[in-house]
């Protein structure tokens, strides 16, 4: 099976005193869903763009079935917060570009648009315009057209992170929902503690100068949803508000009050 690893990585920026990222290690392989947490300046991001290809590391080795990152590639697809849509096309238009790219045939890319479409439950939106859309929508899209890439790795940076609160609840469903059909591994960044208890198979905390890994949780609650289970009743679950009241400490150990 297909890992993406990143083998003691660093990144360290040009004309910056001290590294962003020393040394840290990650391997997601297709099913997993890989949370990055920690306080802001701990170099997620970084981590998730030596991922993606667009941060060279100045050190280790980040790579995709062994083969080295050299660049973006289409066996990971990257969704940012705010993602650029094209804002004249359509919602259905947005996705078919990708399919485009991909060298899929002009007659069938409307249908497998749409199929993607009512995989993030827009179904219904395909002839809409992306500026008739609410945030939520538009970063359905953005998953969709990420999605038309048939990527192995879904690269998530703060996806959900401009949602008003309601919606990005919802979102979080959807997630868990696409990651199950899609058949993808997933590696995201989220400032959301419940976020990443409900969505990860795997929560990697990380702690800033220069960031590096301080502790790793398996989480089973995303699991669970994917079986069947309601996401209250999981949230409800006081084994959830154990797993909260851990990953906070986690996060915050070592800081000064
Ligand atoms: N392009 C860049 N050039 C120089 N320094 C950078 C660059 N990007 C990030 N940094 C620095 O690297 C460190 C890690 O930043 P990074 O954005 O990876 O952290 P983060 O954990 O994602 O932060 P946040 O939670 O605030 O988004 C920070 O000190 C940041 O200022």
């Amino acid at each position: 099976m297909t890992h993406l690893t990143l083998d003691k990585v660093s990144v360290h920026y040009d004309g910056q005193p001290a590294p962003a990222v020393e040394r840290v290690s990650l391997d997601i392989a297709k099913g997993d869903f890989v949370v990055l947490v920690g306080r802001s300046g701990c170099g997620k991001t970084s981590l998730l763009n030596a991922a993606a290809g667009l941060v060279e590391p100045v050190g280790g080795l980040a790579a995709v079935g062994g083969r080295p990152i050299t660049g973006p590639g289409s066996d990971r697809a990257v969704v940012f917060q705010n993602d650029a849509l094209f804002p004249w096309l359509t919602a259905r238009e947005n996705v078919a570009f990708a399919l485009r790219l991909r060298g899929v045939p002009a007659d069938k890319r409307a249908r497998r648009a749409d199929e993607l479409l009512s995989l993030v439950k827009l179904g219904d939106a395909g002839d809409k315009h992306i500026w008739e859309l609410s945030g939520g929508m538009r970063q359905r899209v953005g998953l969709a057209r990420a999605l038309a890439a048939e990527p192995e790795f879904l690269l998530l940076d703060e996806p959900l992170g401009a949602l008003d609160a309601l919606t990005r609840e919802r979102m979080q469903t959807t997630l868990l929902d696409l990651w199950a059909a899609a058949h993808v591994g997933v590696l995201m960044v989220t400032h959301g503690i419940e976020e990443a208890l409900v969505l990860a198979t795997r929560i990697v905390v990380l702690a800033p100068g220069p960031g590096h890994v301080v502790r790793t949780f398996e989480t089973h609650f995303g699991r669970r949803y994917a079986a069947g289970e309601p996401i209250r009743a999981i949230k409800a679950d006081p084994a959830f508000a154990a797993a909260r009241a851990e990953l906070t400490d986690a996060i915050f150990e070592g800081e000064a009050a």
